[in-house]
């Protein structure tokens, strides 16, 4: 049974989606001014592995994630560098399309604010017309007292909220917040009912949720910063369109920090994405990003990094011992010891699993895969028993299918490759006992500059990927 940690209500309940078959998710994207970072690979990676598990259950996903392409802080940049705000959100929002990419994200659907005017000035329109939103000066406001479960969702009192960034004076309340902006010179506008101006930030979410998954979404998320004002607000302007209850599940993702602080661009403390990703590859930081449940912060330092690359080489190394007792076949019929083996592996696949049923815990996850390495190391190696190995491989693909760090070493084209250096391996080991070693000693020195190391022993020599 799965159950998740909902930030309405802050508790742990059981999974169970408004309609059996198919998930609805909405995770808020970016603001595409600058380059993404790895603070939001670690948000965008929290929900991927969320959606494939949830996959691996039987349930079809369907996940969208906004790209906000209007924005005070592109129309800034825009000014900062003499381009227009097209310009830069058509930049960045193709880099952040391609690091998705790289990073194995799938996310079905990219809808932009500036292709969603029409539809936002029909929201804003209804809430008018209910009675939720008020015009005044040029500009829409939501009227916080008409929907009284403000607050509920971030816990948070009247008396405590911030002020908005929007004149007061324009506000019956000052924690009404803008759905739609009067334009300001030299700002882009949209035509409306309401004159020339542009979306609020909340907006655009309710407002394109709805459109593409309908008035009921199971999942809903972003990064912690996002409860208030953000979700709040997106919840009381959904909520009070439809009537009903709108998200099921509020999930939110806890910060990746660097030196404690969170990394976010308006600080200017990023590691972009691009940038880990080509130090680092995919793998890594996936493994990275999801070592730690997503409701607890990671910090970035080059030597977590590190110890993930080889934290993930130990798994990828009992995958190659595995397949090794597997291709050799059966010596005997498992022994007794052999039983209390697969045992053993069969529990701690479960506990993957369970880890998983487990609000997403990918951090005990990922332990029961490393104790299924060991158990790897210390007892399968030995035993020669092709049955438990492949219990075992196949639990290292299920983690694989939700983790997504080692998809090489499950691709048919990899298993063709590791024949083929099987082959050159053997070949070289002739050479060895010929004492041909200036030819030996080449053809390690050309695999290692393609990745691939060769262990030499007096049994002969094995290969592994770098
Ligand atoms: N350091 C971080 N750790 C985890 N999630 C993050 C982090 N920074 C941003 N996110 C998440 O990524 C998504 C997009 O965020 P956004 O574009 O506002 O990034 P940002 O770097 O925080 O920008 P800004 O500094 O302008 O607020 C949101 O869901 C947000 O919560
Ligand atoms: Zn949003």
């Amino acid at each position: 049974m799965l159950r998740l940690f909902n930030t309405l209500g802050r508790r742990l309940e059981e999974f169970v989606p408004y309609y059996e078959d198919t998930v609805r998710m909405y995770v808020c994207g970016p603001t595409v001014y600058d380059e993404v970072h790895i603070g939001h690979g670690r948000t965008f990676v929290a929900f991927d592995a969320m959606t494939r598990y949830l996959r691996r259950k039987g349930y079809n996903v369907i996940r969208i994630q906004n790209i906000t392409d209007i924005d005070d802080k592109i129309i800034n940049k825009a000014k900062e560098t003499g381009v227009t705000w097209e310009e830069v959100s058509e930049l960045y929002s193709k880099s952040y399309l391609e690091m998705m990419t790289d990073l194995k994200v799938r996310i079905d659907l990219h809808p932009k604010v500036s292709t969603h005017i029409k539809e936002i000035i029909e929201f804003i329109e209804k809430l008018i017309e209910k009675g939720h939103a008020y015009l005044s000066n040029g500009s829409v406001y939501f009227d916080v007292n008409s929907y009284p479960k403000y607050g509920e969702l971030s816990n948070t009192r009247m008396e405590a909220w911030g002020q908005e960034e929007e004149a007061v004076k324009e506000k019956r309340n000052p924690y009404d917040f803008a759905l739609w902006k009067a334009n300001k010179p030299g700002e882009p506008f949209w035509e409306s009912p309401w004159g020339k101006g542009r979306p609020g930030w909340h907006i655009e979410c309710s407002t394109m949720s709805t459109r593409y998954l309908g008035s009921k979404i199971d999942i809903h998320g972003g990064g912690m910063d996002l409860v208030f004002p953000h979700h709040e607000n997106e919840r009381a302007q959904t909520e009070s369109l439809t009537g009903g209850t709108w998200v099921k599940y509020w999930l939110h993702v806890a910060f990746l920090t660097i030196r404690k602080e969170k990394m976010s661009k308006s600080k200017g403390n990023i590691v972009p994405l691009k940038e880990a990703l080509g130090k680092y590859g995919p793998s890594v930081l996936r493994y990275w990003f999801l070592s730690s449940q997503y409701r607890t912060s990671v910090e970035y330092s080059e030597e977590n990094l590190e110890q993930s690359s080889r934290a993930l080489q130990r798994l990828k190394d009992s995958i190659s011992i595995l397949r090794k007792i597997i291709q050799e076949g059966p010596k005997y019929y498992a022994k007794d010891e052999d039983i209390r083996t697969q045992k053993q592996v069969v529990s701690l696949v479960s506990k993957f699993n369970e880890s998983m049923d487990n609000d997403f815990d990918t951090a005990n996850a990922l332990s029961a895969i490393h104790e299924l390495a060991s158990v790897t190391f210390s007892k399968l190696q030995y035993s020669e028993d092709p049955l438990g190995a492949l219990i075992a491989l196949d639990g290292f693909r299920q983690f694989n299918e939700v983790f997504g760090v080692m998809d090489e070493e499950f691709s048919a084209e990899t298993e063709r490759i590791e024949k083929i250096l099987d082959s050159v391996v053997e070949i070289r080991n002739i050479l060895r006992k010929r004492q041909m070693y200036d030819l030996s000693d080449q053809i390690r020195d050309i695999l290692l500059k393609n990745g691939v190391k060769l262990l030499d022993s007096k049994e002969g020599s094995t290969w592994r990927f770098q």
